[in-house]
């Protein structure tokens, strides 16, 4: 496979000649060396786009030509399932089970907004003005960046490339420097589907010079990013230089809300899922648990001899059910917020601490790790860990849970749990949430917008919502019977 850069329909090293090593984070084994690019190559991109875009020839076609080709990329990436998967697996260390589900999903969101690329054929306008017509139209908002995390590396990229594209736009793509290898086979697809030359560009490199310089270039229309919240900022004030749309896609500390009338033995597997999969490194991971009084000893007990049985292990084995974390630098930052969970009297019920299995210490493997006697103020429930950490509060009455789940600067997703479908809908009412799952944890498709409220985002991606993000609104007034007006005499 290539391991270079993709501009202007050609595949090219870095300017400056700069490579990275991609590391597999179960064994920290060098996997490939890709280019590394730097301020000089965003910009060749930039202009790429920028040349596309003013030439017109994407966005031009006809836009269910664009959704065939779109379409056709949905194809190929289910005919390369397997390889895609596998290069994921090895990049994040999550396990190949969940890898394969990933790209299912990212083909079904390439399907998905192929079909919606002719469905929008603009709206007629009752004109309150006699003799006129009045229409609004969508047009493509012109070259997008698009920034994407290490932690779901193809998916968060396939939510921001189909619909950009469909829209009839053109795009610089930088995906994580740690983790661009599907990115990178991806825009292989893109060529055999025929997304024709400066279209889709894709640039290699950190976050501080090639994100940087898509986020304040001039020729830049849209910046879409996918990260933390204190990069979102940043990226916030860099795309104040031309006034750029933005749609930020940010962290969380995801409230999971457990009533005394749940189904218990439901509510105890899916709160381990919700916190556990992926060893926690999920923007909507179900990290900060509350249990209502009279059932949080047996619950607590039921999910500490649950989360010690999750296998620890290599991705491709099918006995794993968790991969390591990302990097060395990231189980730090874990290990640094359970010393802090500790500092401020959290009790430790299960792990807090590197597993001393053999087979595991080539891997950045972090156990299961769930703190009990937590309050709504310590830093271990209010920051976002990213990793296999639960907190775990408890609350006495629904007005109680409400506030306790919304006392956080995050608003991205979150559960409840009870057999009272009437309290259910109420709750699901009052939380401040972007999405709120009820007696379940995780689903998101295709069909169904994502993103947050308060610090977790602006805006949205996929369903209907996330095609709009790509797009202007104009308005068109014609006037059907023009005369002269002689206001002025
Ligand atoms: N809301 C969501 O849907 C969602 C989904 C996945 C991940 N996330 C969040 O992503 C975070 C983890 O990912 P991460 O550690 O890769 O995030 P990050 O913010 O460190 O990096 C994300 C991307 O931004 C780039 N970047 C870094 N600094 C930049 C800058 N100054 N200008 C432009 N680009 C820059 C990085 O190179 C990378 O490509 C978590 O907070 C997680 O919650 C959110
Ligand atoms: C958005 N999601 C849940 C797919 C990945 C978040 O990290």
């Amino acid at each position: 496979m290539r391991l270079q850069m993709y501009i202007d329909g050609k595949w090219v090293d870095a300017g400056a000649g700069g490579k990275r090593a991609i590391i597999n984070p179960y064994n920290q084994e060098t996997i490939a060396t890709v280019a590394e690019g730097n301020k000089e190559d965003a910009l060749q991109a930039v202009a790429s786009a920028r040349k596309a875009f003013d030439e017109g020839a994407w966005t031009k076609k006809p836009a269910n030509e664009r959704g065939e080709i779109v379409h056709e990329i949905g194809r190929l990436i289910r005919a390369s399932r397997e390889e895609l998967a596998e290069l994921e697996t090895l990049d994040t260390g999550k396990t190949y089970s969940e890898s394969l589900d990933d790209m299912d999903d990212i083909a079904n969101v390439f399907i998905y907004f192929a079909g919606l690329a002719d469905k929008e054929g603009g709206e007629m306008i009752d004109s309150p003005i006699p003799g006129s017509t009045s229409k609004v139209i969508r047009e493509p908002v012109g070259v997008c960046g698009l920034i994407t995390p290490w932690n779901y590396p193809l998916l968060q990229a396939a939510w921001k490339l189909a619909p950009a594209l469909v829209a009839g736009n053109t795009l610089v793509m930088k995906p994580s420097e740690i983790t661009p290898l599907t990115t990178v086979k991806v825009f292989e697809l893109f060529e055999q589907a025929g997304v024709p030359a400066g279209v889709a560009n894709l640039v290699l490199g950190p976050g501080k010079s090639v994100g940087a310089h898509l986020s304040d270039s001039m020729d830049v229309d849209l910046i879409s990013f996918t990260g933390g919240v204190e990069t979102g900022k940043k990226i916030m004030q860099a795309a104040s230089t031309n006034v750029k749309k933005i749609a930020l896609e940010l962290g969380g500390k995801n409230p999971n809300i457990v009533f005394a009338d749940a189904d218990f033995e439901t509510a105890v597997d899916q709160a381990l899922n919700a916190v556990f999969f992926h060893a926690g490194q999920v923007c909507s991971a179900g990290a900060r648990l509350l249990v209502e009084r009279p059932i949080h000893d047996a619950f607590v007990n039921a999910l500490v001899k649950r989360a010690k049985n999750i296998k620890l292990g290599n991705g491709f084995e099918e006995d794993t059910q968790s991969g390591p974390l990302i990097s060395a630098e990231h189980r730090d930052k874990v290990e640094t917020y359970v010393k802090i969970g500790q500092e401020e009297g959290a009790t430790l019920a299960l792990g807090g601490r590197r597993p001393e299995d053999a087979d595991l210490q080539q891997g950045f493997f972090y156990l299961p790790t769930i703190f009990t006697n937590c309050t709504a103020e310590m830093r271990i429930v209010q920051e976002e860990v990213f990793g296999p950490v639960l907190t775990i509060e408890t609350f006495n009455s629904e007005e109680d849970a409400i506030a306790k789940a919304n006392h956080t600067i995050y608003g991205l997703a979150g559960a409840t749990f009870t057999e009272d479908i009437a309290k259910a809908e109420r709750v699901a009412g009052q939380l401040r949430l972007g999405t709120v799952w009820i007696n379940d944890f995780h689903p998101y498709f295709a069909q169904a917008p994502w993103g947050g409220y308060k610090q977790s985002g602006i805006g949205r991606e996929l369903g209907r919502a996330g095609l709009e993000e790509y797009t202007e609104t104009k308005h068109v007034f014609r006037n059907t019977t023009p005369v002269p007006l002689h206001w002025f005499k």
